[in-house]
């Protein structure tokens, strides 16, 4: 662990930590610790510690105090698909903006932020019922309204930056990598289909309809499904790393005890990046060296 800045380093063990800010945090002894007033006051009794912020990333940890200091080795990469690897989010938020625009309603972020992620039937109920459309529209007559719009989309999905990098450079160092997502097959099979290089390194896929994925994100069911299947699985979920795009699934990887990286869309609101060990703008800003992970050799960090 790179430590930028320590200072004021005192004579005893540390007995005690506080968390001073976003990867920001100080370390106290007991000799030294009379009354909460002075703990507060002495900072020549305290250590303090600051982790470095990359040049690149503007983002900071989201919750620091869950994981700085105690975190366990990485050992395993569990990638989400839509929106992080494939761009394929601004797919689902245009076909939704053309069914709304048909009541006169228009398609919000908070809405988008609430639906992504989801399985599609779950996400489909919370379309209809929020944008109160339901008594017009069910959430099964709105996936069937979709389906051929999304299906001729699908085939010209992208990749996210970032990804042809990091999906290679893991692989070549022997770091198991894998996908979990609430897409179903049907569905990855069309996203997929100018990817098969980039899919073919990751060691499994788990889909949305998968039968052991019993609820959609922010339940912990494909994040676990992912973990279990793994060479010698399951894998002890405190040694994987999540890469997420939305709120639901950052809970998802959270509440199956899982590290993740968030890698939101500037749209989303920044309360949902509160619930993610960090933040970064794009996968290209992702350190491996910040997570126990082989560094990349291209630019030496
Ligand atoms: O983000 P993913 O890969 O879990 O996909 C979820 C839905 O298919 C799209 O929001
Ligand atoms: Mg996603």
């Amino acid at each position: 662990m790179n430590l930028t800045t320590v200072r004021n380093f005192g004579p005893t063990w540390p007995v005690g930590c506080r968390i001073n800010g976003p990867r920001q945090f100080s370390l106290f002894t007991l000799s030294h610790l009379r009354s909460e007033s002075e703990t507060l006051t002495s900072h020549n009794r305290w250590f303090d510690f600051r982790f470095p912020v990359s040049a690149h990333n503007s983002a900071t940890m989201g919750n620091p105090s869950s994981s700085v200091g105690v975190r366990k080795p990485i050992t395993h990469v569990v990638f989400d698909m839509d929106g992080l690897l494939l761009d394929t989010e601004k797919f689902y938020t245009e076909v939704q903006e053309i069914i709304l625009a048909r009541y006169n309603k228009t398609f919000e972020w908070p809405l988008k932020a609430k639906m992504m992620g989801m399985k599609a039937i779950e996400a489909a109920k919370v379309f209809v019922e929020e944008t109160g459309i339901s008594d017009s529209l069910s959430a099964d007559q709105f996936l069937v309204e979709r389906e051929d719009m999304l299906r001729s989309l699908f085939p010209t999905s992208e990749l996210m930056p970032g990804v042809s990098r990091l999906l290679k450079h893991l692989h070549a160092k022997g770091v198991p990598i894998a996908v979990a997502t609430g897409s179903h097959k049907r569905h990855f099979e069309l996203k997929t289909q100018r990817h098969g290089e980039m899919f073919s390194l990751m060691h499994h896929v788990v889909l949305g309809d998968d039968p052991e994925v019993k609820q959609g994100k922010p339940s912990p069911d494909v994040f676990l499904a992912a973990a279990r299947r793994f060479e010698g699985g399951p894998v002890d979920p405190s040694n994987i790393l999540v890469f997420e795009d939305a709120p639901s699934g950052v809970r998802a990887a959270k509440n199956a005890g899982m590290s993740v990286v968030m890698i939101p869309d500037p749209r989303l609101d920044k309360s949902f990046q509160d619930a993610a060990d960090q933040v970064l703008n794009s996968l290209l800003d992702f350190n491996p060296s910040e997570w126990s992970l082989p560094p990349f050799e291209d630019n030496g960090n």
